[in-house]
């Protein structure tokens, strides 16, 4: 968990996108600090997947600003950059795990190529330096290594989720978004990969902002989570408060209908 003397690594002020009345999110304030793990929940509709987009500068808001402090610690204003400096961003400090892993790998190029591509986008260019590193990242997702020449197509949906993962994490990021990660997958499945992806939370000290339905997911691996109704924040506050201890009405039927048996 982050240090409270730590500035955030993203500030959010009243950031509202609506495609209709209570359609999308409105109103959304929250900070997220280094090293923290912030999930979003709520059910459908609610506007978990538009806040993500507008929070990753997929999408720009109606109103209000976010905020984000740099590699170099420059606070800087998502929207007031260009629409090419948001990109670098997403392709470098940033990194996006998308529920669909075809969504976010290049199906048509091997698994190597596709954990190679941000060094690349980086200006690495060494062969070498590009399969080192594509070997240690599947080693990391406890990928079989053997598999580095093997298109994505030819990997099950919990190995390509993997595969997206290392793709994301090769550069490093300081900040990585995911939407619905583990949705899709055999729960067992679901399971191995929850534990991977709290051990390499724990291990790279990464932020993160992930939405999910799904509250034991949250509870794996959020520290904070903020509960969305409508478009709007109901509630926000630790993981174990909101859910062993939920405030408002809505976390209330949410917590208990999904974690009752
Ligand atoms: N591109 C769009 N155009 C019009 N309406 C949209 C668009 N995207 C989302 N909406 C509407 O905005 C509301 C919020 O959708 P959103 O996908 O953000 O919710 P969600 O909480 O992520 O839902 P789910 O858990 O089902 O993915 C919904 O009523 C949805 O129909």
């Amino acid at each position: 968990m982050a240090s409270i003397c730590s500035q955030p690594l993203l500030q959010v002020t009243n950031v509202t996108h609506l495609f209709g009345p209570e359609k999308g999110c409105q109103e959304i304030s929250f900070d997220l600090y280094p090293g923290e793990v912030l999930g979003i929940v709520g059910e459908s509709g609610s506007g978990k997947s538009t806040l993500l987009s507008v929070l990753s500068g997929r999408r720009s808001p109606d109103s209000g600003s976010i905020t984000y402090l740099n590699a170099k610690n420059e606070r800087t204003d998502l929207y007031a950059s260009t629409e090419a400096q948001r990109r670098t961003l997403l392709r470098t400090e940033w990194g996006f795990v998308e529920q669909n892993p075809r969504d976010g790998l290049r199906i048509g190029v091997s698994a190597g190529a596709n954990i190679g591509e941000r060094l690349m986008a980086q200006g690495e260019r060494h062969y070498t330096e590009l399969r080192k590193a594509a070997l240690h990242w599947m080693t990391q997702v406890e990928l079989d290594t053997k598999r580095i020449d093997d298109l994505p197509s030819t990997f099950s949906g919990g190995m390509q989720q993997r595969l997206q993962i290392a793709r994301n994490l090769v550069s490093k990021p300081r900040l990585v978004f995911m939407d619905e990660p583990t949705a899709g997958l055999d729960v067992s499945v679901q399971a191995k990969l929850l534990d991977l992806m709290r051990m390499l939370v724990r291990d790279l000290g990464l932020s993160v902002i992930i939405v999910t339905h799904d509250l034991a997911v949250a509870r794996l691996l959020a520290d904070r989570l903020v509960v969305m109704r409508r478009s709007r924040i109901v509630e926000t506050g630790l993981t174990d408060q909101i859910l062993d201890d939920p405030q408002h009405p809505y976390s209330q039927l949410l917590v208990s209908s999904v974690l009752q048996p």
